[in-house]
């Protein structure tokens, strides 16, 4: 297995796109997932089995299997149950500090603002389980709803002959309030149209492969959902001072999730690019997952690129705005201050991009396909929803009345400025 080392100054127009408007297979199968979609909202469960038989290969008997994770939980190995609870500490740890305290304070004379925070009623975590088992999805994706107080946090996740029980322990310690055996499109359906055994939510969350991904994407305009949160992708930024193996360390990590993943690394500096390049090819050699790696190496979203300077690769990376990006550079954070379009950003030599993947405290649930120009990864904003709270004196209205019946007039809405004039006069009134 090789991987090519390409000069950014030489990509022509159609590389270029290729990475910046890289789709990881998602636009291909967005007609099958329509369709796939569209039977399950208007045939309920019978589509879901039929989904699930076709697709897992597995006749769902039960769809619910809420009680088999505790269940999991108990018999799990203690070392395993251990880590679940470590990384779920560390993530709950991390999510408590970003919850929102409710608030008001006076704006000029008389005119208090505020805001508030309520969580969302209800809401589903999709957590993964094709190729490989996503116990970590399962806290990153439940946790937060739990802090942020969601009252009913439903989870689906792919059936199999026997799912695996470190993803079900790990459903039950992050305490979701029901379980369901469904994955692929058919469970983003069910989530957002309903069927006769899962109720309907509000938003829906979580990270898949391009099918999971596509299907968000379709049932956006019907059911809020948190972003696209597809294939894995990563861009590491090097100089001279990167150790090329870790560095490709992170490109197999990430390559080997999915054949439709993205993994970059770009440097300045040719020796390192040579290297880098080298040992990817070396290291992806005999790995379990290696032709899961071997098909993400070849993306053309992918690759080992030599910029002709530092601006040049950050240029490159802003405009790519991966999911993770890793910066292992002398004057890293000299760097990150001109990038602003990343998902989540690891710094420095120690830093792997597979803590925040499982246990540092941060979320791996992010945005790919360069969601990240727009938004970050998953946090306890996404299960809030803010209000504005107002209260006006007498005077506090007297301050802002003439602008309001102005506009108010400007836009030929009579019965607003009435709304005003009317308080306005009867103050005026009571003063005389
Ligand atoms: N961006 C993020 O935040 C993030 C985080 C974790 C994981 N991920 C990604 O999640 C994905 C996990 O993928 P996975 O495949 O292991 O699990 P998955 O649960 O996403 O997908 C499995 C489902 O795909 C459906 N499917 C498979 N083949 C199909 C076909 N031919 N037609 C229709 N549906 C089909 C099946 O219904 C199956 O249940 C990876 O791409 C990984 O990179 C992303
Ligand atoms: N790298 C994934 C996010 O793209 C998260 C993950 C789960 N398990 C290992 N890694």
């Amino acid at each position: 297995m090789s991987i090519e080392v390409r000069e950014t100054a030489e990509l022509g127009p159609d590389e270029r796109v290729a990475f910046f408007e890289r789709d990881a297979g998602i636009e291909s199968v967005t007609g099958d997932v329509r369709e796939i979609v569209d039977r399950v909202r208007e045939e309920g469960d019978v589509a879901v089995r039929e989904f699930s038989s076709e697709f897992d290969g597995v006749d769902v008997g039960n769809l619910e299997i809420t009680d088999e994770c505790e269940r999991a939980y108990d018999d799990l190995d203690q070392s395993l149950r251990e880590a679940i609870e470590a990384a779920a500490a560390n993530v709950k740890e991390f999510h408590e500090a970003q919850l929102p305290e409710d608030w008001r304070r006076e704006f000029g004379d008389g005119r208090e603002l505020g805001r508030r925070f309520r969580p969302i009623d209800r809401v589903g975590v999709y957590v993964p389980g094709g190729s490989a088992a996503y116990p970590s999805s399962a806290i990153m994706g439940v946790v937060p709803a739990v802090v942020a107080g969601v009252d009913h946090v439903a989870v689906v996740t792919p059936p199999a002959e026997e799912i695996n029980p470190a993803t079900l322990a790990a459903i039950h310690v992050a305490g979701a309030d029901v379980v369901y055996q469904v994955g692929g499109a058919q469970a983003v359906a069910s989530l957002a149209y309903g069927t006769e055994t899962i109720d309907r939510v509000r938003k829906i969350v979580g990270p898949g492969n391009k099918w999971v991904t596509a299907a968000k994407a379709v049932v956006r305009g019907d059911v809020e959902i948190d972003f696209l949160a597809g294939p894995s992708e990563v861009v590491v930024v090097a100089d001279e001072t990167a150790d090329p193996e870790l560095v490709a360390a992170e490109l197999l990590a990430q390559a080997e999730h999915d054949p439709n993943a993205s993994v970059v690394a770009v440097t300045d500096d040719e020796a390192t690019a040579d290297a880098i390049a080298n040992a990817v090819g070396e290291m992806a050699h005999a790995r379990e997952r290696e032709d899961v790696i071997r098909s993400a190496l070849e993306n053309d979203a992918s690759g080992v690129l030599l910029a002709r300077s530092m601006s040049e690769a950050i240029l490159f990376t802003e405009e790519y705005a991966p999911e993770h990006l890793s910066i292992v550079a002398d004057d890293d954070e000299s760097i990150l201050t001109r990038i602003d379009s990343a998902g989540s950003v690891f710094l420095g030599p120690n830093t792997p991009v597979a803590a925040g993947d499982y246990a540092s405290g941060t979320n791996h649930v992010l945005p790919t396909n360069g969601g990240a120009r727009v938004t970050g990864g998953l946090s306890v904003e996404t299960f809030l929803r803010s209000t504005t709270v107002q209260r006006l004196t007498g005077d506090g209205l007297a301050e802002v009345g003439e602008t309001i019946t102005k506009l108010a007039d400007a836009e030929g809405l009579e019965a607003h400025a009435e709304s005003v004039r009317t308080r306005l006069e009867r103050t005026e009134d009571a003063d005389s």
